[in-house]
């Protein structure tokens, strides 16, 4: 590529006025069951920015929708589960994901290959500690109370959950990219409440398994989560190819802290965007430049996209972006 690539986290959503019109009356959930819909809205960032990819337009708790567990995502307090998971009863509940529970999906990323030409899609799944952290919790949550109760004192049901989510998330993974994702990312948002110990025994066997069965498909392997600064070594053993930063990690720190050959992606603090364009100008050159020691680097923020944020903003840092590292 001439310059460094740029897409952002949550580029697909409420900052587009487009987006919020395409969105009206209908539900969250039911919005990621509708192929046209789904393809309208992956491709709207796309219409607007230089980005050099899509992100598919889903969400982590799809699939676990599409496997008959009852859940909602409520506007401005997210997904919320009518059951929580607290024993071996509602593990039960959780089965196996097949292929033919999401054909919205195998339908929507077909019609957006043809669609996006040669501009990459990429696919996307929750990773188990964060899906598990809602299904346990019952919603969002800040101290994730009942999930760290079963992690620490109930191991046997916990890597039992660990690993049928694990399940799902492979298989969610596979279906994307049978259809035609160029790319995959495991976003495990909410893992950075985790000690580095706890991570490598509760939470990087289910991972590394996630990225060891999704290798022989080809595809790029990103792995994401927020707060994450003393856990970017163990997320780069888990084996993804590019390791996700947020802002709080300058990146040419995060190289000395993930293993040798990791590409990294990030992570202007989402924040910024709210700044005059002078300032944003000079923090995202400042990532260009500390990107510059990784063996590669995807620009993007260092999370999602925050609502309120301006689309021209984005618009020129995408443009910024491939000025500024133009070889
Ligand atoms: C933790 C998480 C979720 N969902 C996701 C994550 C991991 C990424 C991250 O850390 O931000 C992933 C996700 N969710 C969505 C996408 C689509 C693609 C994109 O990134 O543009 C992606 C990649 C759409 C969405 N997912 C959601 C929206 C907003 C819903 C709406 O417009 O009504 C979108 C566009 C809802 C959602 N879904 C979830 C939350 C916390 C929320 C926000 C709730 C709120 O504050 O309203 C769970």
């Amino acid at each position: 590529m001439p310059h460094t690539p740029v897409w952002f986290m949550r580029q697909a959503g409420r900052s587009l006025p487009e987006y919020l019109r395409v969105r009206e009356g209908v539900a969250m959930l039911e919005s990621c069951t509708r192929p046209d819909m789904i393809v309208e809205i992956t491709m709207q960032p796309v219409r607007r920015y230089a980005v050099d990819a899509a992100i598919f337009f889903s969400d982590i708790m799809v699939p676990l929708k599409a496997i008959g567990i009852d859940l909602d995502i409520k506007p401005g307090v997210g997904p919320v589960i009518a059951d929580p998971i607290r024993d071996a009863a509602g593990l039960a509940t959780l089965r196996p994901l097949e292929p033919d529970d999401v054909p919205y999906v195998t339908e929507a990323v077909g019609g957006l290959v043809g669609e996006l030409g040669s501009t990459p899609l990429i696919g996307f799944a929750g990773a188990p500690f964060t899906l598990a952290s809602y299904l346990i919790e019952g919603g969002p949550s800040k101290n994730h109370d009942h999930t760290k109760a079963l992690m620490y004192g109930e191991p046997e049901l916990w890597h039992a959950l660990m690993e049928r989510l694990a399940d799902i998330t492979i298989a969610f993974l596979k279906v994307q990219v049978a259809a035609g994702a160029s790319a995959v990312q495991l976003f495990d948002s909410w893992v950075g409440a985790v000690a580095p110990q706890d991570y490598r025994e509760s939470v990087l066997p289910h991972t590394s398994r996630i990225f060891d069965e999704v290798a022989d498909l080809g595809v790029p392997r990103i792995h994401f989560g927020v707060g994450t600064g003393e856990l970017l070594g163990l997320m780069g053993e888990a084996g993804a190819d590019v390791v996700g930063v947020d802002w709080r990690v300058p990146l040419d720190e995060a190289v000395r802290r993930v293993p040798p050959g990791k590409a990294l992606q990030g992570n202007l603090d989402p924040a910024v965007l709210f700044a005059p364009w002078e300032v944003v100008e000079r923090r995202a050159r400042d990532v260009l430049d500390r990107g510059r020691t990784a063996e590669g680097h995807v620009f993007n923020l260092g999370h999602g996209v925050l609502p309120s944020t301006d689309p021209d903003m984005l618009a020129r840092l995408a443009d910024f972006v491939h000025e500024a590292s133009a070889r």
